[in-house]
């Protein structure tokens, strides 16, 4: 057998990913077995059945969905053993860049080396569900501006994502009370987004730029009675990752466990796929980092994005 499993999108990069995955150097293309995934949600099954069948190295060829998926496969089989790999060939690559794997992607006929690091996991529950995520969570206008991504076709990466921003400004502007526990501290009021990132980048904003893989906590934005004026005028600086710190209406913090309630229901992403959308009614939902949990490699000259 094998000693790498690699499981691929066709469908991410808009169709993209076969293409490259033809063109793969030899030292990549050697020892690696490929299987497909045919639908939404296949990964997840795919990368828990290759930990079934004794792989060393598990990879996610993709964008951030597949890499949600086989993570979770992953993560679900139980083993610790299995190293996590991440080949960036969609549309967003978040999780990718904190790692360095793009910078690496675009060398690969080098055959550059990579290393592995045990990095924290996040788990989300609500009522009926729970979801393991690598990179980030976003809650209320995220989740909306996710939904508008989805609908756009014609762009990727941060034009397709400031495009989805620009449109659920317009769409889905809202600002309901929220009450959100983060660790022992709790805050009630008007809440527009609550960011969690356990990387550094969401929906191609690197949000949190100082953010670590390893620190046993998430570094969390929570936007709250923000206005359109506002959201235009920190697009840059979101853009830039340089949002201001002691804003009395954007907090930036770190927590381990955030628990969320509202009265309105939650749209919520996690990596970028749904954890929920209003229609479902989810009105709770609670996060918490597994510290250390996965074996993921990284490229060490670009980790954190080469910044830190
Ligand atoms: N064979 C398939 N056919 C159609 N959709 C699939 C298939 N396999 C996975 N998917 C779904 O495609 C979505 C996007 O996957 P992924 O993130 O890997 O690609 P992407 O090009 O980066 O897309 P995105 O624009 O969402 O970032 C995921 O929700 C995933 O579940």
């Amino acid at each position: 057998m094998h000693a790498t499993c690699v499981i691929y999108n066709p469908a991410a990069g808009r169709g993209r990913a076969e293409r490259l995955l033809n063109a793969l150097p030899p030292s990549l293309a050697s020892g690696v077995e490929l299987r497909p995934t045919t639908t939404e949600g296949h990964a997840v099954e795919l990368a828990r059945r290759a930990c079934d069948d004794g792989f060393a190295k598990v990879v996610a060829a993709g964008g951030d969905g597949t890499v949600h998926e086989v993570a979770n496969g992953v993560l679900q089989s139980g083993r610790r053993d299995v190293v996590f790999g991440t080949w960036p060939i969609g549309s967003a690559n978040d999780f990718a860049f904190t790692l360095g794997l793009d910078v690496w992607w675009k060398i690969r006929e080098q055959n550059p080396p990579l290393d592995v690091l045990e990095i924290d996991v996040g788990r989300v529950t609500a009522p009926g569900r729970e979801r393991f995520f690598v990179d980030s969570v976003g809650i209320g206008f995220n989740g909306m501006v996710t939904i508008e991504s989805r609908k756009t076709k014609w762009l990727a990466g941060l034009p397709l994502y400031a495009w989805a921003f620009l449109k659920a400004m317009v769409r889905h502007f809202a600002t309901p009370p929220m009450t959100v526990r983060f660790d022992g501290h709790e805050i009630t009021g008007p809440t527009l987004a609550l960011s969690i990132l356990n990387a550094q980048r969401e929906g191609n904003f690197p949000l949190r730029p100082n953010a670590s893989l390893t620190d046993g906590q998430f570094d969390y934005m929570h936007a709250k009675g923000l206005t359109r004026l506002h959201l235009v005028r920190y697009l840059p600086a979101m853009v830039r990752g340089k949002l201001p710190e002691g804003h009395p209406r954007l907090a930036l913090g770190r927590a381990s466990r955030i628990e969320v309630q509202r009265e309105a229901p939650l749209c919520v992403h996690a990596d970028g796929e749904f954890v929920c959308v209003p229609e479902e009614g989810v009105k709770g939902i609670t996060i918490e980092v597994l510290p250390q949990r996965l074996k993921v490699e990284v490229y060490r000259p670009a980790l954190y994005g080469g910044l830190q």
